[in-house]
């Protein structure tokens, strides 16, 4: 049996009228530096999911969203080297503000189909699938 920690991380795909996705490119000095994800982070101890969601959105990108606007889409369960991940990504399409770099991180907009594109933690690759499929 597993002795790995379970590392909850929310994540979420922020939607745009185009239909287009957000990913955010992992600084250089983090771990996995220069893949891209979908912005998100670590919930912290005594946090919801949806409210470590609204918190790193406002840190990393400056913008705002409300609970009710981050809808469950799908989750993934990946096991790496020091840890498992347990990571729920959620569908958000209504947000106030415009994304911004707030902590220098790089952004991209992109079309589902052309997520394979961009190199992404292998915890994802599921996610990029049903992404693909069902947005
Ligand atoms: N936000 C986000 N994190 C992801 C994704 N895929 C994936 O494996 N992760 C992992 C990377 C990190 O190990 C963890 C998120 O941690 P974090 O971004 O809040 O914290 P961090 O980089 O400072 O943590 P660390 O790994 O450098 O210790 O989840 C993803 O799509 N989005």
């Amino acid at each position: 049996m597993s002795t790995l920690p379970i590392v909850l991380v929310s994540a979420v795909a922020l939607v745009d009228a185009d239909g287009r996705v957000l990913i955010a490119r992992r600084p250089p000095g983090k771990s996995m530096a220069g893949l891209w994800e979908f912005p998100g982070g670590k919930v912290e101890p005594g946090e919801t999911p949806e409210a470590a969601l609204i918190r790193e959105l406002k840190e990393e990108l400056g913008i705002d969203t409300k609970e009710s606007c981050l809808a469950p889409f799908t989750f993934a369960s990946h096991g790496y080297e020091k840890f498992h991940l347990l990571m729920p990504l959620y569908v958000c399409r209504r947000w106030t503000g415009n994304v911004t770099a707030h902590e220098g991180q790089e952004f991209a907009w992109v079309r589902p189909a052309r997520l394979g594109d961009y190199e992404m933690p292998p915890a994802d690759k599921p996610l990029v699938a049903m992404l693909r499929d069902l947005l």
